[in-house]
């Protein structure tokens, strides 16, 4: 649905994204992770039409996005800075959305009044900054976009509207199979929600990978010896990382999990067990192994 490729773009003599390519498939949610001055927004800004790029191509719904308004229709871009015209009240917004959106639902609009709880006769920018993204919230879902390009969405918004956010986004997804791209720094907010990830730094993609894959190819195994710990434990896999506290081995193994835990029984440990790594972990081990500082590039 989304087709990045090899885009390069110049601010002056700056690059700010060099040679970028992303694919996010119909019905998927993509999470694009990275630093400040990662190139995220710059990215996204070329998703959605703001930007042209100096090299590469950008297509949403196998069309390029730029100067073409038939594929605008089908794109909510909702930016980490939002922008309302001053004197509209929602109602008056949600208007000019429908003008602007062929999919758009009165009827959901309807519905998704009960969950924002705002009154749709206030005027948009004397509403708090929250108050505001979940405005753009209503008015998107109610536009029925086939993709949504979300810009550090959830940010300004309290934990319980953040959920009723995210489960409404991805009602959409399952149900109408809406493609989405989101940006973060929080590894943690994406992990529950996006089924492939991708980490910018520098204007290049450093890693891409399906999150079912990414987890399911790395292992941390926990063992205690009662004699000596064997150096060498594991063949078949790649160590990522060790760790030994006295009689007890902390080892992260990439590799096949039925052959790695074969090799573990092998070495003759009293206790063993497959420990839960958590997204973040993953990021830190697979980017550490190839000469990364994962702290330096997420939080
Ligand atoms: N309009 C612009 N003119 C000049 N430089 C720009 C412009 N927009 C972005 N840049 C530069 O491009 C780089 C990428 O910026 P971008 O805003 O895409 O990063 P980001 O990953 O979205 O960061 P953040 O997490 O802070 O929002 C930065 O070095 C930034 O200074």
């Amino acid at each position: 649905m989304i087709e990045v490729r090899d885009l390069t773009k110049r601010f002056g003599g700056h690059e700010a994204l060099k040679g970028v390519s992303i694919e996010v498939a119909r019905g998927s949610v993509y999470g694009l992770l990275g630093p400040n001055g990662a190139g995220k927004t710059t990215l996204i800004k070329h998703l959605v039409g703001v930007y042209r790029q100096d090299a590469g191509t950008v297509t949403v719904a196998g069309r390029p996005v730029y100067e073409n308004p038939d594929v605008k229709a089908i794109i909510v871009y909702i930016p980490d800075e939002l922008y309302f015209f001053s004197p509209y009240s929602v109602e008056e917004a949600a208007r000019f959305y429908a003008d602007l959106y062929p999919g758009w639902s009165w009827k959901r609009y309807e519905i998704l009044k009960q969950v924002f709880a705002i009154d749709p006769r206030r005027r948009i920018t004397r509403l708090s900054r929250g108050m505001q993204k979940q405005v753009a919230f209503w008015l998107g879902i109610s536009a029925m976009p086939q993709v949504m390009v979300l810009d550090e969405p959830v940010d300004g918004l309290d934990p319980i509207m953040r959920k009723k956010v995210w489960s409404l986004v991805l009602q959409d997804v399952a149900e109408r199979e809406t493609t989405v791209l989101v940006s973060s720094h929080n590894l943690r907010e994406l992990e529950d929600v996006c089924d492939h990830v991708g980490i910018l730094h520098n204007g290049s993609l450093l890693l891409e990978r399906e999150l079912d894959d990414l987890k399911s190819d790395i292992h941390k195994f926990q063992m205690a010896f009662t004699g000596q710990i064997p150096e060498k434990i594991f063949s078949s896999g790649t160590v990522l990382h060790r760790q030994q506290k006295g009689s007890v081995l902390q080892i992260v193994v990439k590799g096949d999990k039925e052959k790695l835990m074969a090799e573990a029984r092998q070495a003759g440990p009293v206790i063993l067990d497959v420990l839960p790594l958590t997204l973040e972990e993953v990021f830190i081990y697979e980017l550490g192994g190839r000469g990364y500082d994962i702290q330096g590039v997420l939080i």
